[in-house]
């Protein structure tokens, strides 16, 4: 088992490391356009292997060569936001490194499963989908396991009860519109609507949505702990085809009424990637709130199009 980390910043190198300290894979390769980084950070990691006890071999490389036959490939290629600006800003530079990264890897290694993660996640995934020309259930976007863990992360601060119990799933695109469901949170099996009072649960919401607007204004560029542990987890659920259930920016093709689009859903992953969209029963304003979230996505879909149609972008 091969897998492949396309940019080895913040989010690429720790999810590299997440993916070797489980063991789950034979050989990582990171790549990145930065000569001497990923060479640097992959020999730095493979002397942490006797202290960590992994046996994974960690290649850092600036030619794609050495990802040929992969099974999974992370993209974390891209600008990160700075303070004051959103997601959707860095639309045109990353969809160019996008496109760009997918072509270059796409030939050696067919048959892999693309977990983007590059911003503004949905529109990438989608961007990643059409150059790839993979099918759409070997294309998928992380946004969802890392909004959900900071969802499952506030909660147990606020009940001080141990992460392990929380259990929540959280839809949508992977931007202020995002839709976390208290309906369908549990804490140990308890709904969290019996824990904890409408007014406290509406502003863990809240955070949750500006979760990554949170960090950015605190470091002045975006998170990578959370965000590479996250792409580590679906790389893991598809290795090792263990059908996790986990909410994850899937191709919808009618699934709740949306067409044509990357947007958060849960899924059932597993070796052939995205192996099932579960569609879950949805309130009217819970609905109302996935449909807000999908105009967004096709806002951007949009935008996307226009700057192609300009020229502004290949
Ligand atoms: N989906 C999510 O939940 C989520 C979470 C965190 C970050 N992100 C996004 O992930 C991306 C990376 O964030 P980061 O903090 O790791 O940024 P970073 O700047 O630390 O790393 C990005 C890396 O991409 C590399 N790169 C740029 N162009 C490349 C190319 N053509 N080929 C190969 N490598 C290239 C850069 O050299 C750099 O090392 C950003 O777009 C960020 O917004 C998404
Ligand atoms: O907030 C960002 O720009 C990065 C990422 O999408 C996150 O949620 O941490």
């Amino acid at each position: 088992m091969k897998v492949t980390v396309i940019g080895a910043g913040n989010v690429g190198a720790t999810a590299a490391e997440c993916v070797a300290r489980k063991d789950m894979a034979k050989e990582v390769v990171m790549v990145d356009i930065q000569e001497g980084m990923p060479q640097g950070k992959a020999l730095d990691m493979m002397e942490s292997a006797p202290i960590h006890g992994f046996d994974t071999t960690i290649t850092g490389t600036n030619e794609y060569d050495a990802t040929e036959g992969s099974e999974v490939c992370i993209i974390t290629a891209g600008l990160p936001r700075k303070p004051g600006m959103s997601r959707d800003d860095l639309l045109a530079k990353n969809a160019e490194i996008v496109s760009s990264v997918t072509n270059q890897f796409k030939k050696g290694s067919p048959n892999a499963k693309l977990i983007i993660v590059s911003n503004p996640l949905d529109v990438m995934t989608y961007v990643a989908y059409t150059a790839s020309e993979f099918e759409s259930n070997h294309v998928m976007g992380m946004a969802g396991v890392l909004d959900t863990a900071r969802y499952r992360a506030f909660l147990s601060m606020e009940l001080g009860v141990s992460v392990r119990d929380i259990q929540a799933l959280l839809m949508g695109g992977h931007g202020d519109t995002m839709v976390p469901l208290p309906r369908y949170t549990t804490i140990g099996g308890i709904p969290v609507t019996e824990m904890l009072d409408d007014e406290t649960i509406e502003s863990i919401v809240e955070r949750t949505k500006g979760g990554g607007g949170e960090i950015v204004n605190m470091m002045g560029t975006s998170a990578w702990y959370a965000p590479g542990a996250a792409a580590a987890e679906m790389a893991e659920a598809i290795i090792k085809d263990n059908k996790r259930v986990l909410p994850a920016a899937a191709y919808c093709d009618g699934e709740y009424g949306l067409n044509d689009m990357f947007i958060g859903v849960p899924v059932k992953l597993g070796k052939d990637g995205v192996e099932e969209i579960i569609e879950v029963d949805l309130s009217d304003d819970e609905q109302d709130l996935m449909q807000t979230s999908a105009d967004h996505v096709q806002d951007n879909l949009d935008n996307l199009e226009r700057l192609k149609s300009e020229g502004a972008i290949g």
